[in-house]
């Protein structure tokens, strides 16, 4: 069996302390993809490192460097299941220099405050993931 490929993305708070809202992008590719939410980010190329991967992302795909705090831990070995082809690790974060923008993969980001986590439609790996991250955060409405 061909080992599942890393990706690695990031859960972007507006504040790692007391976060009010958690930052969404929208894929405008490929086509079966378009148009779902998920967290910003994508897969390790070898000879990265995981965390430099997700800086680099970050880099690439929203003009942002940030900081990351803890990781949000999947089921499986620590990773999400989120294709039969691809398992993601996650980290919270904040930006640190930059406006994130949806240069290349998105066609918008949106800041979603714990009453509107769910009204955009993530990527149906995303949604358990969401779930975790509000959990362990206290994004939660209330
Ligand atoms: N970046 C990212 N990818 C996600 C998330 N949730 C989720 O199911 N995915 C999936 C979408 C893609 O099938 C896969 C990796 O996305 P990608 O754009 O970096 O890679 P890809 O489709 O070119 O991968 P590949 O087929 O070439 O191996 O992970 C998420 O929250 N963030």
């Amino acid at each position: 069996m061909t080992p599942r490929k890393l990706v690695v993305a990031a859960a972007i708070l507006d504040d790692l302390d007391q976060p009010a809202a958690l930052l969404g992008a929208r894929r405008s590719q490929p086509e079966h993809l378009a148009g779902r939410w998920e967290f910003p980010g994508g897969k390790v190329e070898p000879g990265e490192t995981p965390v430099d991967a997700l800086h680099r992302e970050l880099r690439e795909e929203l003009g942002v460097t940030v900081e990351l705090s803890e990781e949000v831990p999947g089921p499986r070995d620590g990773a999400w299941e989120i294709t039969d082809r691809h398992v993601m690790r996650l980290w919270c974060a904040r930006v640190v220099t930059g406006d994130p923008q949806p240069l290349v993969e998105h066609d918008e980001l949106r800041w979603l405050g714990p009453d509107d986590l769910y009204s955009v439609p993530w990527l149906d790996a995303d949604v358990p993931i969401v779930d975790a991250v509000a959990a362990r955060t206290g994004l939660t409405a209330g």
